[in-house]
């Protein structure tokens, strides 16, 4: 398994060159723009990787998956009432949509918009609330060790603007009701969480896994929210480029702008890739096409 991984690795690093690291938030520009690694985990435990699977990277929008499971466990279906089904069609930062359904609402949990809600409504004081989102990610990644990497979370609140701006209008039209200072916090410290190819593979596979912890058989999370967790992931996990992934690769996903991509191949396993150059709509490029060389190899496409 390992020498297959390493030649899907191999045949799709020419990707690479044809995209960039991003700039917009400063830190993440000194990224190794060629570490390139790959680590699956199946639901019954067994475990590979190849290439750079231990680089370390930050999570990003993938936490935005994370963070919604936590928060459709304290609030249920409720969540809906703030934020949204549908895909954008739009960049994940993008505000044009935000004042176009009356009542304003984020379209979905995915953007950015739709993350802050999502975040916002996790119960508990603020200091509570990161408590238990870490927690809940060293869980999940069985990987006590897991913390933020201030240098990117520092970068990231210094010029997160735009994402004050879709903040601030949250609170101005009722979606957001606390301080809007925390809840962007939060959100820039998720963001944060730095994280391997592994951790995310585990993830993946715990929800994968319906939602057990495979290490103690428990279940922390129900399975209605994990499907609708992976359903958006397929729907909207891939930003404005989640149709063409679908159709290629065809495993609910949620990539990042740290280079990081999460895919679930429900009841089987969890994949964590690795690739920081970026497409221009903010994914891996070279973690992309090795995803669809995989999907085609081992016939993981759901449908
Ligand atoms: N797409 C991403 O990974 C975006 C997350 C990033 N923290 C942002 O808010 O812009």
């Amino acid at each position: 398994m390992e020498v297959k991984l390493k030649r899907i690795l191999e045949n799709n690093r020419k990707y690479i060159e044809e995209g960039n690291l991003p700039s917009y938030i400063p830190e993440l520009s000194n990224a190794n723009k060629n570490a390139l690694g790959i680590y699956v985990s199946t639901v019954e435990g067994e475990e590979w990787g190849a290439g750079d699977y231990m680089y370390p990277f930050t999570i990003q929008s993938i936490s935005k998956v994370i963070t919604l499971l936590i928060a459709l466990e304290d609030n249920g279906m409720e969540i809906f009432q703030k934020v949204g089904m549908e895909p954008t069609g739009d960049a994940f930062n993008s505000m044009m949509k935000l004042e176009l359904v009356q009542p304003s609402k984020p379209f979905n949990p995915m953007i950015n918009a739709g993350a802050i809600a999502v975040t916002s409504m996790i119960h508990g004081s603020y200091k509570e609330k990161f408590d238990r989102i870490i927690s809940f990610f060293r869980a999940i990644t069985n990987n006590p060790k897991l913390g933020i990497n201030d240098r990117v979370y520092l970068s990231e609140k210094s010029t997160g603007d735009k994402n004050r701006a879709m903040a601030y209008y949250m609170r101005d039209v009722g979606i957001l009701q606390g301080d809007v200072e925390e809840d962007l916090d939060l959100y820039f410290k998720q963001c944060s969480i730095e994280v391997t190819c592994k951790d995310i593979a585990r993830i993946a596979a715990f929800i994968g896994n319906k939602g057990v912890l495979k290490e103690t058989n428990e279940r922390l999370i129900s399975e209605e929210y994990i499907k609708i967790a992976k359903t958006f992931m397929f729907t909207c996990g891939m930003y404005n480029a989640s149709g063409e992934f679908a159709i290629n690769v065809g495993i609910p996903s949620k990539s990042g702008v740290g280079g990081g991509i999460m895919s679930v191949v429900p009841s089987k396993m969890g994949i964590g890739v690795i690739g920081p150059s970026l497409d221009s709509k903010g994914n891996s490029i070279a973690g992309v096409k090795v995803l669809e060389e995989l999907s085609k190899e081992f016939n993981l496409s759901i449908f």
